[in-house]
């Protein structure tokens, strides 16, 4: 047995220059690209497969450099600069690699890569070789797994964000790219819209997400209680500073700070948020040491930043710097058709709480779809809260919906389609008089006995603009409660 065996293998050593004849033959049978590098990087050997999958012919790569790939995980290396040409001469092998690399006419290709060094009798390295597998197409079915699951998700929607509507599913798909980058992105959208989950997934998705996520509501602080919040303060700086404070710029360092109402930071502090953005550094107030911090920044408002800017009452460098990712969220009068799911998850909410909710009969259903959501998402998810509370039943009818919401039906017929894009004021709510609105502000404040988040819910607008209508109307909430 052991005999036959060593015959065998005698044999086939006796075959093996007639096979390394053959090798070119061997190696342009393979489906795999495959290339041999030497170590300066130049190509020594390609066979046929490679030369198909990215478009070269065999005398137009021989003898040039591998880099002309432009594989996107070596240019990595070179970039932090490595002393090869190539990690792999450090690393001796590389097993199922994902990387990219680029075709003749400038393309890409996604190819899963194989390699190991060649080494001489003396141990030394003579060359590389490598095996590309094109897996353009694994990674157009891992795409449309990934959309398909998230219809098939559709109740849970995108981490938990509903929108099956064509311009809600760009802005998943811009925000899924942001995540992965380290750029500032701007989020742009109406009240109630949904910048805050669209800011959260961003966190969630990307590099940092398990450094802290940092929230600031720029509206609801003055500019040095904003100045100290942002940068923090040292013992004595100001009146009251008894003592040190971290910054929220410091308590964010490795993850993401989120500053929300973005278009309301005063001059002054815009100035102090661009160096923050160019220097990576920041300055504690009272004290002029630098502070690194590795902080990306996310922002958002309900204004028109590039108005402000040609105003004059935003800086134009401080808006070119955070506007590199704009992700625009549209108003939900603009995506209708998302408004049944909507409806769904939210009376899915309060069954889950142990509520009696049958759904939505059809006509309160389509005084749902005639109104146009001033207030979004969050005036939607309120009105429904609302109407939870009085059906007795559990089934949603007409009247079970807030006055406003029936009311409004006739102005919708009568009112022009806003433009779609850029955030803006809902025609309905500036068309409100003033006098409606005060008086609907100081009812929600007595109802909720004075608490202005459960007001803003009620209204389904934020609770900053609650703050600011009562500035603007004057309304004094010791008084309110106590009439
Ligand atoms: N697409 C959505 N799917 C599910 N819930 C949503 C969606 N959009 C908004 N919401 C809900 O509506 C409410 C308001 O959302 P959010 O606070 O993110 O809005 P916003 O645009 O940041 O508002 P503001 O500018 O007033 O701060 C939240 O309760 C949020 O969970």
């Amino acid at each position: 047995m052991a005999d036959n065996h060593q015959r065998r293998v005698t044999q086939e050593h006796h075959h093996m220059p007639a096979i390394q004849r053959h090798l070119e033959d061997i190696v342009n049978t393979m489906n795999d690209g495959l290339m041999v590098v030497g170590p300066d990087g130049s190509l020594l050997l390609v066979n046929d497969a490679l030369c198909r999958m990215i478009g070269y012919r065999r005398d137009e790569l021989l003898g040039r450099s591998c880099t002309l790939l432009d594989c996107d995980s070596c240019e990595g290396i070179l970039r932090h600069g490595g002393t090869h040409w190539c990690r792999l001469f450090t690393l001796g092998n590389i097993h199922h690699k994902r990387c990219v690399v680029m075709r003749k006419d400038g393309s890409y290709v996604s190819v899963l890569k194989n390699a190991a060094v060649l080494k001489d009798d003396k141990g030394d390295i003579i060359a590389a070789v490598e095996t590309l597998t094109d897996i353009s197409e694994l990674d157009r079915k891992d795409e449309q797994i990934v959309r398909l699951s998230r219809l098939l998700d559709s109740e849970k929607g995108f981490r938990g964000i509903i929108g099956l509507s064509p311009p809600m599913q760009k802005v998943f798909d811009l925000t899924e790219k942001a995540a992965q980058s380290d750029a500032p992105v701007i989020i742009y959208g109406e009240s109630g819209t949904g910048k805050e989950l669209i800011a959260r997934a961003i966190h969630d998705l990307g590099p940092h997400r398990e450094g802290p996520y940092i929230q600031v509501n720029c509206a609801a602080l003055n500019e040095s209680l904003l100045e100290s919040e942002l940068f923090g303060h040292v013992k004595g700086a100001f009146t009251g500073a008894t003592s040190h404070r971290e910054g929220r710029f410091e308590a964010a360092n490795g993850g993401d700070i989120f500053l929300d109402e973005i278009g309301d930071v005063p001059l002054s502090i815009q100035v102090k948020l661009l160096r923050v953005l160019e220097n990576k550094t920041v300055e504690r107030v009272g004290d002029h040491r630098p502070i690194r911090v590795d902080v990306r920044i996310i922002t958002a408002t309900n204004r028109d930043l590039p108005k402000m800017v040609r105003e004059g009452t935003f800086r134009e460098d401080f808006f070119y710097r955070i506007n590199v990712i704009p992700i625009y969220l549209p108003p939900l009068r603009q995506r209708m058709e998302d408004l049944p799911l909507l409806v769904d998850f939210f009376l899915e909410q309060h069954r889950r709480k142990g509520k009696r909710v049958q759904g939505v009969h059809p006509q309160a259903m389509a005084a749902l779809m005639a109104y146009r959501w001033p207030g979004n998402v969050r005036e939607l998810k309120s009105t429904l809260e609302y109407a939870c509370v009085v059906t007795e039943d559990g089934l949603i009818r007409p009247e079970h919906l807030p006055p406003h919401v029936m009311q409004a039906q006739d102005v919708v017929c009568t009112t022009r389609t806003a433009p779609s894009g850029f955030p803006q004021k809902s025609t309905v709510d500036a068309q409100k008089p003033h006098r409606d609105r005060r008086q609907e502000l100081i009812d929600a404040l007595r109802r909720t006995g004075g608490n202005q988040s459960e007001a803003a819910r009620i209204l389904g607008i934020s609770r900053v603009t609650v703050w600011n209508r009562m500035k603007r109307y004057q309304i004094d909430l010791r008084k309110v409660i106590a009439e």
